[in-house]
């Protein structure tokens, strides 16, 4: 049998037209500026986590946005920035890796800040790419219209976009319009991902991501950078005769610090403020996983981890 037919015909009776497109998409920019609730907005589930402290990102997320006319499949980078440690600089690696072979580059640009040096930088990264640049200014909630007009202003005369599109994540605000630009620049293709899939991440990813975004919940300083959480392991607990629902999950995950007294400090008084994370954790847990769980947390140090070579290749870096 020809394959090529065979896809061909299923392409088709998927309602799909030889006009779809579909294809890769960089969502890179400083550190903070939203890009991981700009994902998630645009996919419509949460496939990355977010904070308000800086550099919480520190894999390449993809989170996939299906419609009639195309389909996006989202890298989600760590902000790229001025690197201190080796994590640090992992981390702009991994962002120079999301830049190679993709479609275009979702540049954001948050409005509430001016155009600065860090802007520049990555504006001068991503000059060489032969992937067009579209030009995302950020939370547009939290400026007025007079002052979005400016940004819009200092931001095309930062490079030359293929487009610059003003959004609100927060407030769902022209998101159909991007995903319209970046469809729009995608290469002709049939759907890479069946209709309903959102990510590609592992679960056990998404669980690690789920505890360290409820650890950064409300920490300071230093101590955001120094969390870092992995899954032990997951076992599945024997179904009791006659049960209804399914067995209960044990998801067993260790957080690592880099110090004793940050043990403390995520464990709190009396296991208080871990608990805390166990709660919150295991509600987008048991969503991911759509079934009960068990969350059993474990608070390590390793020691300076960020610098350890060794330490780093262990957390997956
Ligand atoms: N008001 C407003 N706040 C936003 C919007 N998008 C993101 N934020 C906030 O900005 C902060 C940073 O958002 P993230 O999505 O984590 O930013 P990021 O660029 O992925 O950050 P890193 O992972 O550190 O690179 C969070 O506190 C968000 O709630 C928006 O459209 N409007």
């Amino acid at each position: 049998m020809n394959l090529e037919r065979c896809w061909w015909k299923r392409w088709k009776r998927n309602g799909m037209t030889e006009n779809y497109r579909a294809g890769f998409v960089s969502v890179v920019g400083r550190p903070n500026v939203g890009k991981s609730t700009l994902t998630n907005a645009l996919v419509g589930h949460k496939v990355a986590i977010t904070s308000m402290r800086p550099e919480t990102t520190r894999h390449n997320i993809r989170g996939i946005v299906t419609t009639d006319q195309g389909q996006l499949i989202l890298v989600d980078t760590p902000g790229y920035h001025r690197p201190r440690t080796l994590l640090g600089k992992r981390l702009n690696d991994m962002v120079r890796e999301a830049l190679a072979d993709v479609d275009a580059v979702a540049f954001c640009l948050p409005a509430d800040q001016k155009v600065g040096p860090g802007d520049q930088f990555i504006a001068r990264e991503l000059r060489g790419l032969r992937a067009p640049v579209v030009a995302v200014v950020t939370k547009t909630d939290t400026v007025t219209k007079d002052q979005l007009l400016q940004h819009l202003l200092n931001v095309e005369s930062l490079a030359d976009f293929a487009a610059i599109v003003p959004v609100s994540a927060a407030k769902a605000d022209n998101l159909d319009e991007l995903v319209s630009v970046l469809i729009g620049l995608m290469p002709q293709s049939p759907q890479l991902y069946p209709t309903g899939d959102v990510t590609e991440e592992d679960d056990e990813v998404l669980i690690a991501e789920f505890v360290r975004e409820a650890a950064l919940e409300g920490v300071r300083d230093e101590l955001p950078h120094s969390i870092a959480v992995q899954v032990e392991e997951i076992i599945e607990r024997e179904q009791q005769p006659g049960a209804k629902k399914p067995p209960l999950l044990d998801v067993h995950v260790n957080i690592y610090v880099e110090r004793e007294s940050q043990k403390a400090i995520i464990i709190g008084r009396k296991g208080a403020r871990l608990k805390d994370v166990g709660t919150r954790a295991r509600k987008h847990i048991e969503e991911l996983l759509g079934r009960r769980v068990f969350l059993s947390l474990h608070v390590r140090v390793a020691k300076d981890w960020q610098s350890d070579p060794k330490m780093l290749r262990r957390l997956g870096f």
